[in-house]
């Protein structure tokens, strides 16, 4: 059971659905902690279902090697169906260790609010990114989930030594998206752009959002078709640029692209994913059956995060995959599905024809090469 009398939240990052915390003890509990930390005083009772982790006072972070995701109020799924949906129906597809873990823990109403009061003090000091100002956490939410930390770190038992100090390894992120082309894209003799860099182009030909650095680090700036190819200098080149996208320091670079490289190629996770997304929707958006399970999960498939965390001693790489939350099954998001899909074939974006000519994109698709 998370005890909010026992902690404080530091807001890490966040995405469209949701906000990640770093957790250490209150200032009541740690002293040393400084003062723009949120911290929460109210206890809820544990729920017989919930997992519950040791809390370990003594320590600077309650709960080690675990970050806080809490949910906003415009995500589809509810946290405890997507908990439950990826207990039952994620995790058996993929070995537990390339899984970032999750573990349940009931939020409560006040928590939540105090975060969110954070969120909004954020926005007037300029601290938050602007697409993501003014959408908040869910204050009807009664769950969150502990995950596990994949950012940089000092040394596994070790994570809140402060970020200037020298890591003792570097982590990346990307979004593998879509590993094999959209089943309902025009053949492969025709398309010039696979599914990812169809999108990313149409998105393209309407300009940056403002305030968009996230673009930079997710879905946009590779083809992932790249990541599958036998030849190892492409391969390289799309490692390079993950690495590029990351903002990896300039005197980090070179050891990281050579092994972010040996890890890429040929990697057996990464071909995993794309058999599932292939397996789990063969007809695709505009064919299949939009409820189905095995359609969502392939769509939870293509929209996961894959975290590597890389030593600098030359140790093992981790890997894990995270952010796969359950794709409702609403009405609106299969007419975003399909919408999507009908335009990258009507409009060109797939064949690179027509309006979809218009925009010469600086990262070329596989399908293009
Ligand atoms: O439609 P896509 O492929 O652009 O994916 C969306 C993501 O955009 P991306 O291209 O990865 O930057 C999008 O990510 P961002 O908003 O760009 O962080 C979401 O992950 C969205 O899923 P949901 O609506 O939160 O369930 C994602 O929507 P789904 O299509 O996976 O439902
Ligand atoms: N387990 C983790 N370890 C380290 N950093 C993390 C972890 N989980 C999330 N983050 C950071 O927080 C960001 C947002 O988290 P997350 O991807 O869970 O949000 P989301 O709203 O579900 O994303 P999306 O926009 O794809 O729906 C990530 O891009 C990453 O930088």
């Amino acid at each position: 059971m998370l005890d909010p009398s026992l902690v404080s939240l530091t807001y890490l990052d966040e995405g469209a659905a949701n906000i990640v915390y770093r957790i250490s003890a209150s200032p009541s509990a740690s002293p040393t902690r400084s003062s723009h930390h949120e911290s929460y005083s109210r206890t809820t009772p544990p729920p017989s279902e919930i997992d519950t982790p040791p809390i370990r006072p003594s320590s600077s972070n309650p709960f080690p090697g675990q970050l806080l995701r809490l949910r906003k109020d415009n995500a589809t799924a509810a946290v405890l169906d997507s908990h439950h949906h990826f207990n039952n129906r994620i995790a058996p597809l993929l070995p537990t260790a390339n899984l970032i873990q999750q573990t349940l823990v009931r939020a409560s109403s006040h928590l939540i609010q105090k975060c969110n009061a954070g969120l909004r003090s954020m926005e007037k000091r300029g601290a938050r990114s602007p697409q993501r100002a003014g959408v908040y956490l869910a204050e009807g939410e009664a769950f969150a989930v502990l995950v596990t930390d994949m950012s940089s770190s000092n040394s596994s038992s070790d994570r809140d030594a402060p970020v200037e100090a020298e890591t003792e390894s570097l982590s990346v992120e990307f979004k593998p998206k879509w590993l094999a082309q959209s089943p309902n894209a025009p053949s492969n003799g025709t398309s010039r752009r696979c599914r990812t860099c169809a999108l990313r182009a149409l998105r393209e030909s309407r300009g940056p959002m403002p305030g968009d650095e996230k673009l930079l680090s997710s879905s946009s700036g590779f083809c992932p078709l790249k990541l599958m190819e036998q030849d190892r200098g492409i391969v390289r080149e799309v490692g390079n640029r993950i690495v590029e996208l990351n903002r990896i320091r300039k005197e980090d670079r070179g050891w990281m692209e050579e092994t972010l490289f040996a890890w890429l190629y040929g990697n057996a996770l990464l071909a995993r994913l794309r058999t599932l997304q292939v397996v789990m929707d063969p007809e695709g958006v505009l064919m299949g059956n939009l409820e189905s399970p095995d359609f969502l999960t392939a769509m939870t498939m293509r929209d996961c995060t894959l975290f590597l965390r890389i030593p600098r001693d030359g140790g093992p790489i981790e890997a894990r995959l995270g952010d796969l939350d359950l794709k409702a099954a609403s009405p609106k998001k299969a007419d975003y599905w399909r919408r999507v899909e009908r335009q990258l074939i009507d409009d060109g974006w797939y064949t690179a024809i027509g309006r979809g000519a218009a925009v010469e994109s600086e990262e070329r698709c596989q399908l293009s090469q």
